[in-house]
């Protein structure tokens, strides 16, 4: 198995991943949007949850886009649909846009217009990863507005190393990952 290429920013840790995805109910031949997509890591843990995932990968750096592309590639994520820009306009401006079923949200640039057009779009489940707690707190009150707000949980990871054959452990960032739900979901 090939390494993941790495990008500036990403990717996300594979613990918060983890978590992030749980919250989903990820199931098999879903569409799974994956917003400011990285090294498109999140899209490929879920691809290993549920088999024929519909992946929709969007980021507005085009240098996100060609890592994720040979990423994809790599780990044998096929169907995939690759898309250049800004979120919140792509989203919107894609009228073969049709269910997004779960949408994940790495990057957090115009979230509130970003959201709006989940919403729009009738996203069931959108996940939020955050580390600035003025991003939390404004995504907090958006999903609140639009009545999807479901809960915000504070992730922290502390990862073992070894230290002249002993094991020390270094905190990671603190992660905040915020969830929101459709209300029948
Ligand atoms: C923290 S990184 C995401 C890491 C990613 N989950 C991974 O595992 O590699 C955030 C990414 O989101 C992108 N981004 C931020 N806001 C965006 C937006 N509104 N639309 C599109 N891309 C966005 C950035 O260009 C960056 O590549």
């Amino acid at each position: 198995m090939s390494d993941l290429l790495h990008i500036s920013g990403g990717p996300t840790k594979p613990e918060v991943i983890a978590i992030s995805l749980s919250k989903m109910d990820l199931k098999d031949g879903i569409t799974f949007y994956d917003v400011g997509c990285g090294t498109g890591a999140v899209s490929i843990e879920a691809s290993k949850i549920a088999r024929g995932l519909k992946v929709v990968a969007i980021d507005a750096r085009e240098k996100a886009i060609d890592v994720a592309r040979q990423n994809f590639r790599n780990f044998g994520v096929e169907d995939v649909t690759l898309i250049s820009g800004e979120s919140s306009e792509s989203i919107d401006q894609n009228a073969e846009i049709g269910t997004i079923d779960c949408a994940f949200v790495g990057g957090t640039k115009n979230i509130s217009k970003v959201l709006d057009v989940l919403y729009k779009k009738k996203a069931r489940k959108i996940v939020v990863n955050a580390v600035r707690i003025e991003t939390v707190v404004s995504v907090m009150n958006k999903m609140k507005e639009l009545g999807i707000f479901s809960e915000v949980i504070h992730v922290t990871i502390t990862r073992g190393y070894e230290l002249t054959g002993e094991t020390m452990f270094k905190p990671e960032n603190p992660v905040y990952i915020v969830v929101g739900k459709l209300q029948n979901e």
